[in-house]
């Protein structure tokens, strides 16, 4: 299991801690400190006013969610099972889940492209605001996340709306495009210096199309 404390999932309370457990360690005035503590107090008291103003996620996110912690990512890396060490801090997560599904509901989306399939959180997150006949469409190149995601989710109402689609982005793109696959809906979260390229594949796609895109996971990329 990680160390990650899953009631603040919001990195910046364990950049707080950091920053705190620094000041500590290195005799920092305690002036300093003192104004760490309540900067950690702040952000974990935000987060936690997010989290209760925030619908609560289904069976299938929090299964999402507690195997994206507890799957050992070390290891399957170490074995050269994964094309690099991914870890739970590019999942989305509950609050930008939750965000997402009120998105495509507002939409009325009947089909989604989601780029960057990770463990499938914004997948079934969007899934879920579908009608019965919607699809996301979710796209990874990481050829170990497609069983595992398929298994994770084939118990929710939802699964047989997500299909996956593995291999470069950008190439799938073109071939989603070729055969005349349209999207009201597209959540961009895969290799951000890609992002350029894909708008020039996505614009024409469909007028009217809602494209959304994160701006930060791991390590701050923007
Ligand atoms: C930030 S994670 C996606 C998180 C996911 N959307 C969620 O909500 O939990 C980014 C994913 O994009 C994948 N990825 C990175 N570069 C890619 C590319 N060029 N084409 C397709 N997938 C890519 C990574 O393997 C990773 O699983």
């Amino acid at each position: 299991m990680s160390t990650h404390d899953l009631s603040h999932y919001d990195p910046a309370v364990e950049e707080v801690k950091k920053a705190l457990a620094l000041a500590e360690s290195s005799g920092a005035v305690p002036e300093l400190i003192e104004t760490l503590k309540s900067a950690l107090q702040l952000v974990e008291l935000r987060e936690d006013f997010a989290h209760n103003a925030t619908s609560k996620e289904s069976a299938a996110l929090k299964g999402i969610l507690d195997e994206t912690y507890s799957h050992d990512w070390d290891s399957v890396h170490q074995q050269g099972k994964s094309l690099w060490k991914l870890s739970p801090i590019m999942m989305s997560g509950p609050l930008e889940g939750q965000f997402l599904k009120s998105l495509v509901s507002i939409q009325k989306a009947k089909r989604v492209l989601d780029i960057g399939l990770f463990t499938g959180y914004s997948a079934v997150s969007m899934a879920e605001a579908l009608p019965a006949d919607g699809e996301v469409v979710s796209l990874e190149i990481d050829e170990y996340l497609k069983p595992l995601v398929e298994n994770l989710i084939k118990d929710s109402p939802h699964h047989k709306k997500v299909r996956i689609i593995t291999g470069k982005a950008l190439d799938a793109l073109k071939n989603l495009d070729a055969d005349g696959e349209k999207f009201d809906v597209v959540f961009l979260d895969a290799d951000k210096a890609e992002y350029l390229d894909y708008f020039k594949v996505l614009v024409p796609i469909r007028d009217g199309v809602l494209i959304i895109r994160r701006v930060s996971d791991v390590e701050g990329s923007v």
